[in-house]
């Protein structure tokens, strides 16, 4: 299988580095493009023997799935570069936050085999959570196809499309939250006097085993939380306070605020798009 992308950031070398770990595509197979940072292209060719050109013919002509992986304000550039040599034959998968798969048909103006999907940053060590959903013209084995390169990167699930702003809200952006904690878990660290090394290594383990249960045990988070708080004891106290500082409500809100935010992504494409249209019909 020959895999192209489309955007060579962050995300695509998520994805890269964790589909080369599993040895689910060779990295011969492997080509990338961008829209103008040709270190950037060198240094991912360099370290993982991937391919990279400036060329959007040569990245997308060969290739079985084209991951779509700009962001999504440069979609409508970064598709119409490659829209010319795309065919019904090969699958687009898009990443992008926000930009529903009609969207994605409507720039190609062809009846392609679309999957869109919500991976995150964790699919560099293959721990990402994806969720994924079929466009208007992919077949069944196309999604087969996209969840089992993305299971190949961590968990992947089928959801309805709209489903996925809540996705992105959740998972997508979901890594940085907890990195959010683990900044403030460190700083709180560091003013009860533990040194950097120390209250670093500490967190992070703390992060990893909390996971590790979840993941494991089975439990409820609840269930996990009454286990660590003994009543009257020092968890007690500091539960209280997060209660106190409303931490729950204010991840009710995160949550829907980044959700909220990949539907207006997605809006301000599409309205774009129709505002297009109708100059074009007025003329
Ligand atoms: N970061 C994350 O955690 C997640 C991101 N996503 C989605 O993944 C996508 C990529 O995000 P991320 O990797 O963080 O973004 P980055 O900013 O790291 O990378 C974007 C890439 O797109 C390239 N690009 C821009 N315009 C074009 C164009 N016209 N043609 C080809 N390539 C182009 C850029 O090239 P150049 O540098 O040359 O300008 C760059 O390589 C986004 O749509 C985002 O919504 C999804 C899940 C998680
Ligand atoms: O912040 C963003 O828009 C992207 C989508 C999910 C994670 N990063």
């Amino acid at each position: 299988m020959k895999i192209a992308f489309i955007g060579a950031g962050s995300m695509t070398e998520a994805i890269i580095g964790g589909l080369l770990k599993k040895g689910i595509c060779e990295n011969g197979n492997i080509i990338v493009t961008n829209k103008q940072d040709l270190t950037r292209l060198q240094n991912l060719a360099i370290k993982y023997g991937v391919k990279a050109t400036e060329d959007k013919q040569e990245a997308v002509t060969d290739a079985n799935v084209i991951f779509l992986a700009m962001k999504p304000k440069d979609a409508k550039e970064g598709i119409q570069a490659i829209k010319n040599y795309v065919t019904k034959k090969q699958l687009v998968i898009s990443i992008l936050a926000g930009i529903s798969s009609e969207v994605i048909e409507d720039l190609f103006k062809q009846k392609l085999r679309v999957i869109r999907s919500m991976p995150n940053t964790s699919a560099a060590i293959g721990l990402s959570a994806t969720a994924i959903a079929k466009g208007t013209y992919a077949q069944e084995e196309d999604l087969q196809l996209a969840q089992s390169l993305f299971s190949a990167i961590g968990l992947c699930t089928i959801v309805e499309e709209e489903q996925l702003h809540a996705v992105t809200g959740v998972s997508g952006s979901g890594p940085a939250y907890i990195y959010f904690i683990a900044e403030a878990m460190e700083k709180a660290a560091l003013a009860q006097g533990l040194d950097t090394t120390v209250a670093k290594k500490l967190v992070n383990q703390t992060l990893i085993g909390a996971a590790q249960m979840l993941q494991e045990t089975d439990k409820s988070p609840d269930v996990l939380r009454k286990e660590v708080t003994s009543p009257g004891g020092t968890t007690q106290r500091g539960i209280s306070v997060l209660h106190d500082l409303k931490v729950s409500e204010a991840f009710v809100s995160c949550i829907d605020g980044a959700t909220k935010r990949s539907r207006e992504m997605g809006k301000e494409i599409a309205d774009k798009l129709k505002e297009k249209t109708s100059t074009r019909t007025d003329v």
